[in-house]
């Protein structure tokens, strides 16, 4: 498990700072895959996992869901036939704070278990 999905997420509160520009390429870096999007202006954190067919993407969905129930942080998650994809962003702060970047190396971790 990597330093990083071995962290907790912290409470965010509205208000709560995103992290900084500068700091995002030094985390990026230990999330191979991931992409950083702006959708309406709103930075995310996105992955495409492939797979064998839907039923596995399926599942690796259901898991992602229970890591997010259990740290109460909540990606969206796009389940089609042979991926699946999840973006992460804090909905609180409209864009990315450091819990993002844990969940994204988290579920990394998942997906290699
Ligand atoms: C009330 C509840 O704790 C909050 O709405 C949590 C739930 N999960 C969440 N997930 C994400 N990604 N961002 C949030 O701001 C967030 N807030």
């Amino acid at each position: 498990m990597t330093p990083l999905a071995g962290e907790s997420c912290t409470t965010c509160k509205a208000g709560a700072p995103c992290v900084p520009v500068e700091e995002r390429q030094a985390l990026l870096d230990q999330l191979p895959g991931w992409l950083l999007i702006s959708p309406d202006g709103v930075d995310q954190l996105e992955k495409v996992y492939p797979f064998q067919d839907f039923n596995q993407a399926l599942d690796f969905a259901n898991a992602v869901g229970e890591l997010a129930q259990g740290a109460n942080h909540h990606p969206a998650i796009l389940v089609e036939w042979g991926k699946a994809t999840i973006t992460w962003w804090t909905h609180t702060i409209h864009g990315l704070h450091r819990n993002d970047f844990v969940m994204a190396a988290k579920t990394d971790y998942l997906h290699g278990k």
